[in-house]
């Protein structure tokens, strides 16, 4: 037995499935989960000791690559401070300003633990604000695990076959109505029957969690209108896309304007960090400014702010952005390249630094439909074939890629390289 099947057997007495959150068990590709030790860069090493090009990056955050210097000492700098006062902080401002003038469609902004949490009390917000209870959702977008946005939602939830959770009452689920992505004309269709019921419309500018689906022109442009029309608040979820497909996020990308927007992964640099925030009329409403509650014994905690203000300040430098989209670049077109080579039918998506490979005779992926129906079986040998090989891909198909500063060229076309070692298997 290697080192990770012995320690998956026995994280499996003591935790259910083994795992602390159902996409890192490997159900959707079989086998067992890689137990790690340690990570660097763009490379991270199993308790048996292989190394891995890592293009999972702990599910984003890790935008810089692993252990980076100036994130790692911020974090040593905070730890010997203490690690929690459950009181205010400097740090917690300084990171805030950061994210406002950043993404000029926040105001204000309320850091949380967890993407969950942000989108949780986002929705909240928004129905407390328009005094309605509708919420809009696309089938496929995942928004974290809270019981009003778990239905019909993708990553593990896809993978499961479960995606609208047992354990959510009906009374609850009957306020989500769930529409597909990328399709402008139902929305406009739903909103002139029911626009003056909803609360708000969330949404992941770039879906990231049903593989990776840019949206199409027109679709967020959408989104926008009908929500001006019927005074509905819009929720751009950003934990993905945040300081990740631009210097200011998708809208920045894409030119829209959000009047609320929820952060996670890259703002927290490796720590457990979610922020919900918008416009300040908006953001007035949340407790102690007003009524709606929304709170958390390590909420703004100072070590993760210390990684959180590291990971951002590293972000600014003006060839950060282009360098790292064309490493993304350079990578699809090679995938792409190597498996037309291989008489592999397969397409790519990507948007900024997220990517996404579908195995499927189709050339355009543009919806949960089509992601449906692509090879799963065909991605599960690939992922197998690739981790064999070293390079370790999140362990399902309907998840984003992520490229980080630390990929170098090298890296990436090693990647390729057995890419085309594992697509002549396939
Ligand atoms: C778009 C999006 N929203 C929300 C979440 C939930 O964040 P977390 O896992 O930190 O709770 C995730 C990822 O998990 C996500 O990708
Ligand atoms: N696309 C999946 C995630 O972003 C979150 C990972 C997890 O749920 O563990």
């Amino acid at each position: 037995m290697t080192r990770s099947e012995t320690l998956f057997q026995q994280a499996n007495q003591w935790i259910p499935g083994g795992v602390n959150s159902p996409v890192r068990a490997f159900k959707a590709v079989g086998g067992t989960p890689v137990f790690f030790k340690s990570a660097e860069g763009a490379y991270i090493t199993d308790v048996d000791d292989k190394r891995y090009i890592d293009y999972v990056q702990s599910w984003g955050p890790m935008i810089l690559g692993h252990s980076h210097p100036s994130v790692i000492d911020a974090v040593i700098t905070a730890v010997k401070s203490g690690l929690t006062f459950g009181a205010p902080t400097e740090a917690e401002t300084t990171l805030a300003e950061l994210v406002c003038a950043r993404v000029p469609s926040m105001d204000q902004v309320r850091f949380v633990n967890s993407g969950t949490e942000a989108t949780m009390s986002a929705i909240r917000l928004a129905r407390a604000y328009t005094g309605r209870d509708t919420i809009v959702k696309f089938e496929g977008c995942y928004h974290g695990h809270s019981d009003s946005l778990l239905i019909k939602a993708g990553s593990g939830a896809l993978t499961l076959g479960v995606p609208s959770s047992p354990g959510v009452p009906e009374v609850l689920a009957a306020h989500t109505v769930t529409l597909n992505y990328n399709d402008a004309d139902q929305v406009r269709e739903f909103f002139a029957e029911r626009g003056e019921q909803v609360a708000c419309v969330i949404v992941e500018p770039v879906a990231g969690n049903m593989n990776c689906i840019p949206p199409v022109a027109g679709f967020l442009e959408t989104l926008r209108e009908v929500c001006d029309e019927h005074q509905s608040v819009l929720i751009f979820d950003e934990v993905m896309t945040g300081f990740r497909v631009s210097a200011s996020g998708a809208q920045g990308r894409y030119k829209i304007t959000p009047d609320l927007t929820t952060l996670g992964k890259v703002i927290g640099g490796g720590m457990p960090v979610g922020a919900f925030g918008g416009k300040r009329d908006i953001m007035n409403h949340i407790a102690p400014s007003g009524p709606v509650y929304q709170a958390g014994t390590l909420s703004g905690n100072p070590v993760a702010m210390a990684a959180g203000i590291a990971t951002l300040q590293e972000l600014s430098a003006s060839d950060f952005y282009p360098t790292l989209f064309a490493k993304t670049e350079r990578l699809v077109k090679g995938l792409e390249q190597a498996a037309a080579d291989a008489g592999i039918a397969m397409t790519t998506n990507h948007a900024g630094s997220m990517f996404g490979c579908f195995f499927t005779q189709e050339k355009k992926i543009e919806n949960y439909r089509q992601v449906m129906a692509c090879d799963t079986e065909r991605f599960n040998r690939f992922f197998h074939g690739m981790l064999e090989r070293g390079v370790y891909l999140a362990p399902a198909s309907y998840e984003a890629g992520f490229m980080s500063q630390a990929h170098t060229d090298a890296d990436i076309d090693l990647t390729i390289s057995k890419a085309a070692e594992v697509f002549a298997t396939l």
